[in-house]
């Protein structure tokens, strides 16, 4: 028989961990609860009662039963078919009676902004006793307050809109908006002066592309791809025309309600008739006083289903000029489905005879290909930051699956075969951080007109390398995984949506060859007329 527990009036906060769940048993106790209609089972120290539970358990009844589990201690097989975070969720931890005398619990979540302890989970500049030389106390700072917010914050609505598709949740966009994450996304610049970022952990002078590294790693480790471009993918790209080529009036009315929050822009430039090839759009903007009349379509636009303003690429008398359409009479979206989840809002958008003033156009009639042009650096190098956290994310998963999932009695880790499959995964990530940390130091250090002139190459060429390592990653820690790598929920949940979701960084923002082809281009184009073999 178990005792109870004497009465005691600490506050619950304050109690001994062994005491918060009621009672405490022994081993022995737990043992007498080993039949069907009446079993108990150890987790990491913790007793729990599954004699109801056992009808509704996902894994069925039976596994309970056999003499190794029911009354035993059955860490072991439950980690090897669990996520922790099964444990975490109040349904299942309800059912827990108790805890095991002079036992403390190993597993815990980790706290809200902790650093991994797994080896490569974290890239150097965050590892104890590594040294890297781009990084200061104001990078620390900010990323210790952004992993808080995305762990507390950030990542519940990511897990569940990922799997609903529904649209962000609004709480989650006032938080980007208090902390001004909308506005970083665009990168250093005068739109950030005299906002509070991340609570007032750094000043917007202080904010420079590596603060911004930082939001795009931790976006990507957050693992859930439809996610990370509902995370404001649209104001990322959408809004920086507005923003250099606007009108002041304009720049007014549009951009603090879209640093808000309280508006969404997109970028509505690829057709179903010309995707690479902008010249090849069709969407036209003909003339009628001070208005354009606009008609077209548009496909692929990330946010388009709640954006309330295009970026618009049309066709014009003088050549292709961007347009800033707001949603209304004419503008029609509608969702598109593809493979990642809807909640990055992924439209097909028709402009029927849609009469904008004169005034929304961003930058010169006909100049539309400069405008274009000029946000695709930026776009490109935040696409495959995004990639590389999710790699490292990934590659946390296969270490930490490879170490507890037992095959033939063993570790899975102690087959050669997956560790030279861990071994693949991590020099991949280490090459593409290193490089990325590289390009982004030449990004603090050049203008805006250096970085096109000089980072186009080397921008194209590491997107189009870190996205091709980021599916062959998939691959990799899809045979890790196995099964668990092809399904939806449980423990190969986050294998299965960079499995399915890694070929959008090889398409979005430049397709992988185009920019392979765009990156050796630019260095024949620079090559000395006097170099010889
Ligand atoms: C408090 C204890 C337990 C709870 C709350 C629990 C809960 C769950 C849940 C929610 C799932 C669905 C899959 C997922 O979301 O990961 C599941 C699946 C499963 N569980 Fe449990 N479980 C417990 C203990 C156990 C034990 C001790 C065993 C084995 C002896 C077991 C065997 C399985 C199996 C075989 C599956 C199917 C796994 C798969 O589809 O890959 N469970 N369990």
């Amino acid at each position: 028989m178990s005792l109870p527990l004497p009465r005691t009036s600490l506050p619950e906060e304050n109690k001994p961990s062994s005491y918060k769940h009621g009672r405490l048993f022994t081993e022995e106790e737990v043992a007498q609860h080993n039949k069907e209609g009446d079993v108990w089972i150890i987790i990491d120290s913790k007793v729990y009662d599954v004699s109801k539970f056992a009808d509704m358990h996902p894994g069925g009844a039976s596994v309970f039963y056999p003499e190794t589990v029911a009354g035993r201690d059955a860490t072991k097989v439950f980690f090897g078919l669990h996520r922790h975070e099964v444990l975490l969720r109040p349904q299942y931890s309800r059912l827990q009676i108790g805890t095991i005398i002079g036992q403390e619990e190993k597993i815990k979540p980790p706290a809200p902004g902790a650093l991994s302890q797994v080896p490569y989970a974290e890239p150097t500049w965050l590892v104890n006793g590594y040294f890297n030389p781009y990084y200061n106390d104001s990078h620390r700072r900010f990323h210790k307050a952004v992993r808080t917010l995305f762990t507390e914050v950030i990542q519940p609505d990511a897990l569940a809109r990922e799997m609903d598709g529904k649209r962000m949740s609004p709480e989650v966009v006032r938080a980007l908006a208090d902390n001004n994450i909308i506005g970083m996304r665009l990168g250093p610049g005068k739109h950030l002066k005299g906002r509070s970022l991340m609570g007032g952990v750094i000043t917007p002078e202080e904010f420079d592309y590596f603060h911004e590294f930082i939001i795009d790693l931790e976006l990507g480790r957050l693992g859930m791809r439809g996610y990370s471009d509902a995370f404001m993918a649209g104001v990322l790209i959408g809004l920086p025309p507005v923003l250099n080529f606007g009108s002041p009036e304009l720049c007014a009315k549009v951009v603090p309600d879209v640093l808000n929050g309280k508006k969404f822009v997109a970028l509505a430039i690829s057709e179903a008739f010309a995707g690479s090839d902008v010249a090849g759009m069709q969407t036209t903007a003909v003339r009628d006083g001070d208005y354009w009349i606009i008609s077209g379509t548009k496909k692929w636009i990330t946010n388009g289903t709640f954006a309330d303003y295009f970026t618009t690429g049309c066709r014009t008398r003088d050549g292709l000029t961007v347009i800033l359409i707001p949603r209304g009479e004419g503008v029609n979206t509608k969702p598109l489905k593809t493979s990642y989840s809807s909640v990055a809002g992924t439209a097909y958008v028709t402009f029927d005879k849609v009469r904008v003033p004169i005034a929304n156009t961003l930058g010169k009639v006909g100049g539309g290909l400069a405008v274009i042009l000029s946000n695709f650096n930026h776009e490109r190098w935040t696409v495959a930051a995004t990639s590389l956290g999710t790699q490292r994310f990934i590659l946390e998963e296969c270490l930490k699956w490879a170490n507890q999932r037992q095959v033939f009695g063993k570790p899975l880790a102690s087959q050669p075969v997956i560790r030279a499959k861990l071994a693949s995964i991590i020099s991949r990530v280490e090459a593409c951080q290193n490089w990325m940390e590289s390009v982004t130091h030449q990004m603090c250090n050049m203008s805006y007109k250096e970085q096109s002139d000089k980072l186009a190459g080397p921008i194209a060429l590491a997107k189009q390398f870190v996205s091709r390592t980021g599916r062959e990653t998939a691959e990799d820690a899809t045979q890790i995984f196995g099964g668990r790598g092809i399904t939806v929920t449980g423990m190969g949940k986050y294998i299965e949506n960079y499995h399915r979701t890694s070929p959008y960084d090889a398409i979005l923002a430049g397709a992988e060859d185009v920019l392979a082809d765009l990156g050796v281009r630019q260095a024949i184009k620079k090559m000395p007329s006097d170099a010889r073999l």
